[in-house]
């Protein structure tokens, strides 16, 4: 695993997250869905707790656009590029932006959203990517495959370094 330079982490175990839009290839239910089982994915192996916060502002801004979207990383059209994410900190940190010009789904067919999004909270909370392509923090996007455990030994090992182990384990 790999850690973002200087080791940037949250010096909080609640976090609050916003889903600021949505996109239109999932029912929002299914956008809720994914997003909360991404954090779960974190959540289950650390002291970490997620709050979702329906206006103002939050630790992690989670939107969907295409192209320019008033930061630096302009999004490539569809394929390339899936989606982008800060590492901790205030303003843009922790945010995570998903490239519109996907075809997001809940399934292994297109994008998956929940593979994607638990990749992304990966950088949110401080990892940067790992060398094993079984890593979740692999940096390449692999056929989502349901019944593959999402989290492999390497994420583990990277985030509880940051972290610390979940209390009730
Ligand atoms: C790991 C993801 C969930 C998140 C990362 C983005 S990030 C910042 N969060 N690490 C991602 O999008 N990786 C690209 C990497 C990538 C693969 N190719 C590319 C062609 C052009 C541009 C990028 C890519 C080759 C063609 C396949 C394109 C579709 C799949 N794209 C990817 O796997
Ligand atoms: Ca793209
Ligand atoms: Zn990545």
């Amino acid at each position: 695993f790999s850690t973002f330079a200087g080791e940037p982490k949250w010096t909080k175990q609640v976090l609050t997250y916003r889903i600021v839009n949505y996109t239109p290839d999932l029912r929002p239910a299914d956008v809720n869905a994914a997003i909360k089982k991404a954090l779960r994915v974190w959540s289950s192996v650390t002291p970490l707790r997620f709050i979702k916060k329906d206006r103002g502002n939050a630790d992690i801004m989670i939107s969907f656009a295409a192209r320019g979207h008033n930061d630096f990383i302009p999004f490539d059209g569809p394929g390339g590029s899936l989606a982008h994410a800060y590492a901790p900190g205030k303003d843009f940190g922790g945010d995570a932006h998903f490239d519109e010009d996907e075809t997001w789904t809940k399934s292994t067919e297109g994008t998956n959203l929940f593979y994607v999004a638990a990749h992304e909270f990966g950088h949110s909370l401080g990892l940067s990517h790992s060398k094993d392509p079984n890593a979740l923090m692999y940096p390449v996007y692999r056929k989502f495959d349901p019944s593959v455990l999402l989290l492999h030994q390497d994420d583990i090992a990277g985030i509880q370094y940051l972290y610390g182990s979940s209390p009730n384990t």
